[in-house]
């Protein structure tokens, strides 16, 4: 029988002839395209024959690769990995003109890598190119979901899961036990959006939340690698065919669960006809069997839908509230200025609300930094319908661009010392109240116009009550070897997410019990 080591070293002279013969190939019958040598094209870094500026990315830390080449090179660049251009935006001007000036132009996401083997493919919302379908939807998105009247009604959901949240954090304490911050934050985040979108409550014993959770974040590691292998030209089918079974094996068993879902919300509709607590997936089946609705949904649209905003609205907000966490365990005098603030606006006979945010303004400021410092999703990605202009250079039609949030929010001629955690600076400091910045497109973690994120309202206001009152009720220690002083470890994961290498594991102490 070979060893394995044989066969690793036949797999990589298989793989090294199959990659060469692949080169020899392109470079005999592809001829650069004439159109590119007379078009202005913005700026490029030096490149490769065939891989382009291949060389240039880190894989699976895109937005760190994208940040060293704006560091390096410039605000606006135009890229080629393998035979993919990409426009690479870092800065608010040139963010504002595909954001509100040629908003339009730019509306339409690139064309997913995960079409035919994942749910968060083409057929989903996030990636639906501009057209009928994606207006239909986003109007209902705002108007049934994620607007203000339906923020509002939603308030005792989020009231109960937070309550929740902290009652486990508090009985952790009492038993001096370990917290994994991480997966609790996930935990809270996931069932408010499974409560909201179907009225499914996912207790700590229902393993039904626990398999959103897993199919999730399988979906997002399995996503991340198959855009980098998508980028790699010639190569990508390898990276299909590496990733294709998993691929397929998590649909199956996302559309097992949304059928389920769906099933139950159909049978609850037949017993009864009233329109009272109607959740999201009651609203979808009804826009799905309205034969006079504007545009007929499908059942497999509305499962795709449904999965991007579990996708879009769980681990988002939850490794945010991360990264507030872990920066506030590192800056002591950060969370006493907070817990100052929140003892004088509540007191210490209340939990906090969601109706105190507005006075919260330090709260407020510190998840807007934790927002500027780690976006959870570092770039928007866009393409350009037609051709057009930008900064007097030549776009063609179909340029999938990026813009680099990571890299605007981190600009050192916009934010001073911007790699520190610095909540004041979006204070204004004669006032104490909450700036209104972002205005310049300095400012972007949501992305902006008519495809920046439809959740951003619910996110702040989820982000804002949970954090207020982690700190009005807990004291947060990370052990380590330092002891008392030990910092937590701010190590940025590998991913296409902006999420913590290590996850927070802490011991918690009661600092006020909400519960007693
Ligand atoms: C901290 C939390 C969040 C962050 C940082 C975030 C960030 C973003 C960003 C950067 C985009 C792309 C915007 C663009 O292309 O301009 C986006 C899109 C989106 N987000 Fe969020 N998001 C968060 C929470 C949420 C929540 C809670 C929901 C809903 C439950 C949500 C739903 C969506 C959807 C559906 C899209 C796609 C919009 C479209 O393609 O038209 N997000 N988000």
């Amino acid at each position: 029988m070979r060893s394995i080591s044989e066969i690793k070293n036949y797999m990589l002279w298989f793989l090294l002839l199959w990659i060469f013969s692949a080169f020899l190939i392109r470079f005999i019958f592809n001829k650069p395209r004439k159109s590119s040598a007379i078009l202005h094209l913005p700026p490029s870094p030096p490149s490769l024959p065939i891989i382009g500026h291949l060389h240039h990315l880190r894989p699976l830390l895109l937005h760190k690769s994208f940040h060293n080449l704006f560091c390096e090179y410039g605000p606006l660049l135009y890229l080629r990995f393998g035979s993919y251009p990409c426009l690479l935006v870092s800065s608010p001007s040139v963010a504002e003109e595909i954001f509100k000036n040629q908003d339009a132009n730019f509306a339409s996401r690139p064309i997913s890598p995960l079409d035919d083997c994942l749910i968060f493919g083409n057929t989903g919302f996030v990636t639906a190119p501009y057209g009928d379908y994606w207006r239909f939807m986003k109007k209902l998105s705002v108007t049934e979901l994620l607007g203000t009247q339906q923020i509002e009604r939603s308030r005792t959901v989020r009231h109960q899961e937070t309550a929740r949240f902290l009652s486990k954090m508090i009985q952790s304490a009492r038993k001096t036990e370990v917290v994994d911050v991480g997966a609790e934050l996930m935990k809270l985040t996931n069932n408010i959006i499974c409560r909201v979108v179907a009225s499914t409550s996912c207790s700590d014993e229902d393993d039904e939340a626990k398999r959103i959770r897993e199919l999730l974040k399988m979906s997002c590691e399995l996503a991340g690698k198959m855009s980098f292998a998508n980028s790699l030209g010639p190569f990508k089918k390898l990276g299909f065919w590496l990733y294709a079974k998993k691929s397929k094996d998590v649909t199956a068993r996302y559309d097992q669960l949304m059928e389920k879902l769906l099933r139950k919300h159909e049978d609850k509709a037949k017993n009864n006809g009233s329109d009272d607590n109607k959740d999201f997936m009651d609203i979808l089946l009804k826009v799905c069997h309205d034969d006079t609705a504007e545009l007929r949904i499908t059942r497999e649209q509305m499962k795709s839908f449904i999965a991007d905003l579990f996708f879009s609205g769980t681990s988002t907000t939850a490794e945010t509230m991360q990264w507030a966490m872990a920066e506030l365990i590192n800056n002591p005098s950060v969370y006493k200025i907070a817990r100052d603030e929140i003892e004088s606006v509540v007191g210490r006979n209340r939990l906090v609300k969601e109706t105190d945010i507005r006075s919260l303004h330090y709260v407020q400021a510190i998840t807007k930094e934790t927002l500027r410092l780690y976006p959870n999703a570092p770039f928007a990605p866009r393409v350009c319908i037609k051709d057009c202009k930008i900064n007097g250079f030549d776009i063609p039609q179909n340029t999938p661009v990026a813009v680099n949030l990571y890299s605007i929010m981190r600009d050192p001629t916009i934010w001073e010392k911007p790699n520190e955690f610095c909540p004041e600076r979006f204070l204004d400091l004669a006032t104490s109240k909450i700036e209104t910045k972002g205005q310049n497109f300095d400012f972007i973690p949501f992305g902006g116009g008519r495809r920046g994120c439809p959740g951003k309202n619910l996110a702040y206001i989820l982000m804002n009550t949970a954090i207020a009152s982690v700190i009005q009720c807990l004291d947060l220690k990370v052990i380590g070897e330092d002891g008392d002083s030990a910092k937590v470890n701010m190590q940025e994961a590998i991913g296409m997410s902006l999420a913590m290498a290590s996850p927070l594991q802490c011991l918690p102490l009661v600092h006020f019990d909400p519960f007693c």
